[in-house]
């Protein structure tokens, strides 16, 4: 069998793989992109983008909603569901189109079909019509992902039992949900359907909505969901022995390695879920082999696998020791109105901390925008004065969090001018001040602390 020998192979398209790719190609390597699907990733085609898409339509309809308090008479409640997956198909394949416009700027070799690996250098293609291709490379990147954990007896039959991705092409909004995890999926898909008008039930194993958040963005996240109109059960354990009353049950309980590339026949270690395990250099057990994003189960983000890819191909290509560190990692949920939290990386170590708590309702910017739900939270170090963490959950938390995080990794401590007046931002400041006492912005008996 013939071959063609490159520098840098990449497993994957998704954020990890991409990112991968094109920082090899600009630091001068010839590299192979394989993909078995669509260009992408689940971020774009299955996760991130479409449901951000969906988010922000039903942003549109609340807004039209709320046009009263600006003095429109709007009435556009009615819409077709259909019309809404159909407009985010077309988005999607045009952020597809500039992915794809990238990679062949760069000159970087698209390899369409399902990599394995044959040897430690060697991989097999298989293409859609059953024909191999062999790719040799000196260094390889695995950024294969992950899918949908499969819940014993309840595989996914694409049409009553749907996984996060089959939710994303229904061409008819569901009348009723039951949405099996409270986490990050769940919960956001709980806020697009109940907010297009489906009836949605949320069943958590936990005692609360997601279970590794702060118990007060958890409980306001809770609250948001039932104001909204959604059953939730916490602390069940049996969600699916009576799913007969639903239309749909989406089961959204985590993710599992993509883990189909007989890793075996290069040697390359995984822990006990699957996941291949890697150093701080995103390098596997393999000298010449590296791992990025979900498939190296570290955050199951599309920023964090975007990071590890930029690093492995330095490593890769430079032959340098980079090393893939965060102090704080900004995270969202994308609920109506969205939560995010960012907490620097040794939270646990500070043992004096003082909190700080301002509602929306504080701020003005908030009250002008029709946007008064919700809250911002911090953590700060009461020796240096620092701040260490932020929560937020109120309209553009999921913005608002990048400064917060930005405020965190300066290690300087925030002054009032620092934020531009009226805006949402100027809450942080606020929450800061409050944790001292020194908030001007809330009435002396509010007790905001
Ligand atoms: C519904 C949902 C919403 C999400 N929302 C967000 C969000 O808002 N923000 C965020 O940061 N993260 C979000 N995520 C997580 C994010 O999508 C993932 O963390 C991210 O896509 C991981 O990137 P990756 O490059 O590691 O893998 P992936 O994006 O999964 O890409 C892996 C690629 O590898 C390909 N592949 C697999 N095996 C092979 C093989 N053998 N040969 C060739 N190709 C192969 C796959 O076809 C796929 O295209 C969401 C996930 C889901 C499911
Ligand atoms: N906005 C974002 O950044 C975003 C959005 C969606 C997904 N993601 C990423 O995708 C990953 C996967 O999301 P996910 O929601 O599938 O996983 P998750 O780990 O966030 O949540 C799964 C939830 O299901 C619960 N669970 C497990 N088994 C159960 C059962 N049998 N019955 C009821 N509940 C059960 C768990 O306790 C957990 O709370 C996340 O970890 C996150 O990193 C990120």
């Amino acid at each position: 069998m013939s071959f063609t020998k490159y520098d840098v192979a990449v497993i994957g398209s998704g954020p990890g793989g991409f990112s991968a790719a094109v920082r090899a190609a600009q630091l001068g390597a010839k590299v192979a992109l394989i993909e078995k699907s669509l260009i992408g990733g689940t971020c774009l085609n299955c996760g991130c983008m479409p449901t951000k898409f969906l988010w922000q339509s039903l942003n549109a309809k609340q807004k039209i909603r709320k046009a009263d308090a600006y003095g429109f008479k709007a009435n556009l409640e009615v819409f077709n569901f259909s019309d809404i997956i159909a407009k985010k198909d077309k988005t999607i394949a045009n952020l597809r189109k500039g992915m794809e416009l990238i990679l062949s700027s760069y000159g970087i070799d698209i390899i369409k079909g399902s990599a394995t690996f044959k040897s430690k250098d060697a991989l097999e293609v298989l293409d859609e019509n059953n024909k191999t291709d062999e790719v040799r490379a000196e260094k390889i990147i695995i950024a294969s992902g992950s899918k949908p954990a499969v819940i014993k007896g309840f595989a996914f039959d694409g049409k009553k039992i749907i996984s996060s991705t089959d939710v994303l092409n229904l061409k008819e909004l569901p009348k009723t949900i039951l949405i099996v995890g409270g986490g990050a999926i769940g919960v956001e898909m709980a806020a697009i359907f109940a907010g297009f008008g489906s009836q949605v039930t949320i069943a958590e194993y936990a005692a609360c909505l997601m279970p590794s958040e702060d118990s007060e963005i958890s409980a306001e996240i809770n609250k948001n969901l039932q104001r909204a109109g959604v059953e939730v059960l916490t602390a069940c354990t049996d969600a699916l022995n009576n799913i007969d009353k639903y239309e749909k049950v989406l089961i959204v309980t985590g993710r599992a390695p993509n883990d189909s590339l007989e890793i075996e026949n290069a040697g390359i270690k995984t822990d006990k879920k699957g996941f291949i395990k890697t150093d701080s250099y995103c390098k596997t057990n393999v000298d010449n082999i590296y791992a990025v994003g979900d498939i190296a189960g570290k955050n199951l983000l599309a920023y964090t696998a975007q990071s590890e890819g930029e690093v492995a191909a330095e490593n890769a290509v430079k032959g340098s020791l980079l090393e893939n560190s965060c102090v704080a990692i900004p995270q969202v949920v994308f609920s109506a109105p969205p939560a995010a939290c960012v907490k620097i990386k040794d939270f646990e170590s500070y043992k004096n901390i003082v909190y700080g708590k301002i509602p929306f309702t504080a701020s003005g910017r908030a009250f002008i925008e029709n946007e008064r739900t919700g809250f911002v939270k911090c953590a700060v170090d009461a020796d240096s004065k620092k701040t260490l963490a932020f929560w937020i959950v109120g309209a553009h938390a999921d913005e608002l969090i990048n400064t917060a995080a930005q405020i965190i990794k300066s290690g300087k401590i925030p002054s009032r001018e620092d934020f531009f007046h009226p805006s949402l931002s100027e809450s942080l400041y606020n929450a800061y001040e409050d944790a001292f006492g020194k908030s001007t912005e809330t009435a002396k008996i509010s007790g905001n602390r």
